[in-house]
């Protein structure tokens, strides 16, 4: 059975330094997924996103697609085919909305990890220390997505891990805990 791995959670919780971890570690493919935001400093094109216009974006054929702190973000069923094409488990990371959306079409083949932090101040800080601009850090705390997925709590079932990312050293033993399990 194919399987996708959902990286879920609020902003600046860690979903892409973990999707990066799975990767080098246990050599898992990230599916690239669509944005109308421009890139962050050190991105780039068609490795962290697609960078879309809104017209782009427009015509792109997507299994699913949300708004986010004012930009548009989807994910297409080609890009999960590809990544499938190269194992038989991949990744992907998706807000709150995408991953239930996920869960929905793919059922039992979707582990979810929901990513946490333990404060706001600890959120904030992470964004900073990524080099994100301070009006856009704002924006993005500010932003009802944001609020929504800091409260996200997981379903008593399905295959959801919740994922303190505190320190470094312990989210890497849960998440090998983790991959053993899956194998
Ligand atoms: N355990 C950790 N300890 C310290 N810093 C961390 C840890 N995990 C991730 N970081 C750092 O926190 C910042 C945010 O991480 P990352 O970009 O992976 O978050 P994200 O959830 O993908 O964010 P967003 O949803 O805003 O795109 C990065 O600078 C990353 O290097
Ligand atoms: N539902 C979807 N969510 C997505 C997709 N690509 C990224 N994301 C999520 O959007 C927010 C903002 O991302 P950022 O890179 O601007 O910080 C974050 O929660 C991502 O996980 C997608 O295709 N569909």
């Amino acid at each position: 059975m194919k399987q996708l791995i959902v990286l879920t959670g609020a902003a600046g919780t860690g979903k892409t330094t973990v999707q990066d971890y799975l990767t080098e570690t246990y050599g898992i493919p990230a599916i690239v997924t669509h944005t109308t935001r421009l890139p962050r400093r050190g991105e780039q094109a068609g490795r962290d996103y697609y960078f879309e216009t809104p017209a782009s974006f427009a015509k792109l054929h997507l299994l699913e697609q949300v708004h986010y702190a004012g930009h548009q973000y989807g994910s297409s069923y080609e890009e999960l085919q590809r990544a499938w094409q190269k194992g038989s488990i991949c990744s992907i990371v998706l807000d709150t909305a995408g991953a239930q959306t996920y869960v929905k079409a793919l059922g039992r083949q979707v582990i979810v990890l929901v990513l946490q932090l333990s404060s706001r101040t600890v959120q904030q800080h992470r964004m900073q220390v990524r080099g994100d601009q301070l009006v856009a850090i704002q924006n993005r705390l500010d932003s009802p997505e944001n609020q929504r997925d800091w409260n996200f709590s997981l379903p008593p079932s399905g295959n959801f891990y919740q994922i303190t990312n505190q320190d470094w050293k312990t989210t890497v033993k849960r998440l090998d805990e983790i991959m053993e399990k899956l194998s």
